[in-house]
């Protein structure tokens, strides 16, 4: 369930924009797409949105412009897009390491935080491993301390949903259910 908290007051809690966060590989793009479609909203990712103005990946920008210069225009786009009223917006799974990241996105939007546990997670290390730059050179154990570590970035949030055992489409669809539920009971 979404709380009505009093930070998301001033503007009408069906109006605001959802933000999802989670550790990277955990389904922020493909969820966040699947709930806009659902929901007839537009979508904005944010590491395609920083894609689209390089022309690079996100791994050829970390080589080419560094880690830094990305973190500097991650949060200009969010900051962006959070003054924006019903999107759909998928953080990288990094963004919230920011404070300033993570205060702008609570005061003005629901962050719903997607999460896994380590052994369901691990299981996708091999199809997530060329197109995350973080996860380059460090050995399993490195990667799980790294997963420990990033939970406690996720913990500031509006809304929660474990998605283990549950297929992109059921995700997408409790998430919906439950927007609309507290939609319904709060505003
Ligand atoms: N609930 C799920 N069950 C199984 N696979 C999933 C689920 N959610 C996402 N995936 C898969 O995990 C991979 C990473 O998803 P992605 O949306 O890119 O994650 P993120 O944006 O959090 O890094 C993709 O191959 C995607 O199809
Ligand atoms: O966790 C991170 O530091 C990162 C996660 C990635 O996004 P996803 O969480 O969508 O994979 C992307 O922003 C970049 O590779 C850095
Ligand atoms: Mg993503």
């Amino acid at each position: 369930m979404v709380n009505n908290s009093t930070s998301l007051r001033e503007i009408p809690l069906r109006e605001k924009s959802i933000v999802f966060v989670g550790f990277m590989g955990v389904g922020k793009t493909t969820i966040g797409r699947l709930v806009a479609n659902k929901l007839h909203r537009s979508f904005i990712d944010v590491d395609q949105e920083i894609e689209n103005k390089y022309q690079m990946s996100t791994s050829e920008i970390f080589k080419t412009i560094g880690e830094r210069a990305f973190r500097e225009e991650e949060k200009n786009f969010i900051i962006a897009c959070c003054q924006q009223r019903l999107k759909i917006i998928s953080l990288g799974g990094g963004a919230f390491l920011q404070e300033e990241i993570r205060n702008f996105c609570l005061a003005n939007c629901i962050v719903f935080y997607l999460d896994i546990s380590w052994d369901s997670w691990k299981e996708r290390l091999s199809i997530l491993v060329d197109s995350r730059p973080v996860l380059q050179g460090r050995t399993i154990e490195e990667i799980e301390m790294l997963f420990h570590e990033r939970k406690d970035t996720y913990s500031d949030h509006n809304s929660k949903l474990m998605t283990d055992r549950l297929d992109e489409e059921e995700v997408a669809d409790y998430i919906t259910d439950s927007l609309k539920m507290a939609w319904n009971l709060y505003d």
